[in-house]
């Protein structure tokens, strides 16, 4: 249904277009996803384990940026608490379709709502579990902040937030090396140099990835207590962040 092989910047585009989650990305998200993220495989199935870990029962564990619904799925197979319901929210149309069919084909019991929604209007209540899978990444950063402290406020205590993200360097050396290692990943995964180059373009100003360190002290700001990396590869991480 959706494992077609992305080839989207694989001729040389005259306009090149900023980059949207639209039908075009929807219908090779699957393998462009796995073949641009390092870890990404990972990162969900872990995803699945940290659910299982802290879905508390009566509570909700929200997908926010759900996409085709990867981490939702793999939520949806761990969760064992009773009475725990899962939200999944996109703000592309194109994407939340594509995974109600996904859903729909999928037979777990946890209950599982779409809701197509730019993920700040929705309300986070009686959360145990927030998923933010390479999505903050993707939002205005003078917005970075609410966000994080509108899930905190939603999170019951011993509540969790998993944040992905690509991530920068201060350091530039090494903020370089990790861009060229990044390039490698793609290049070994199939991607030519001409593809690489023109999503980067596409990617400017869209995905706008921030130091770790921002991630840290945005996440203790808005309450948090817990903080720290679980996964990284090259400039991709992963952190989990523990209300008390
Ligand atoms: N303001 C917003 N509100 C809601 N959704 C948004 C917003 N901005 C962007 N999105 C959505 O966030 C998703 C980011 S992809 C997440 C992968 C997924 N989490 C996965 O685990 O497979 C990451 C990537 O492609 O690198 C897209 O589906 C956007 O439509
Ligand atoms: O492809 C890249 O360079 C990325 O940074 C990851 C990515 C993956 C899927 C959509 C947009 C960005």
């Amino acid at each position: 249904m959706t494992d077609q092989r992305d080839n989207i910047y694989a001729s040389p585009l005259a306009e090149l277009a900023s980059f949207r989650f639209d039908q075009q990305v929807v219908n090779v998200f699957p393998d462009m996803i796995k073949r641009s993220v390092p870890g990404y495989t990972t990162i969900i199935s872990m995803i699945g384990d940290l659910a299982e870990r802290y879905a508390r029962a009566d509570s909700r564990c929200y997908d926010l940026g759900c996409s085709l619904g990867a981490a939702t799925l793999a939520m949806r197979h761990r969760i064992r608490a009773a009475n725990c319901r899962l939200i999944a929210v996109d703000n592309s149309k194109a994407m939340i379709e594509r995974a109600r069919q996904v859903m729909a084909a999928d037979s777990a019991e946890v209950p599982v709502e779409l809701v197509c929604s730019d993920l700040q209007q929705v309300a986070i209540e009686q959360a145990s579990v927030v998923v933010l899978n390479f999505t903050l990444q993707f939002i205005d950063p003078a917005q970075r902040d609410q966000i994080v402290s509108k899930i905190y406020q939603g999170l019951v205590p011993g509540g969790v937030l998993i944040l992905s993200e690509k991530v920068a360097f201060k350091d530039q050396p090494h903020h370089d090396l990790m861009i060229e290692l990044h390039h490698n990943f793609k290049r070994t995964n199939g991607y030519s140099d001409m593809e690489i180059a023109q999503k980067r373009t596409a990617l400017e100003n869209v995905l706008i990835p921030e130091p770790l360190e921002h991630h840290r002290q945005r996440l203790k700001n808005a309450g948090f207590t817990s903080v720290d990396v679980w996964f990284q590869c090259f400039n991709f991480a992963s952190l989990i962040a523990i209300k008390a």
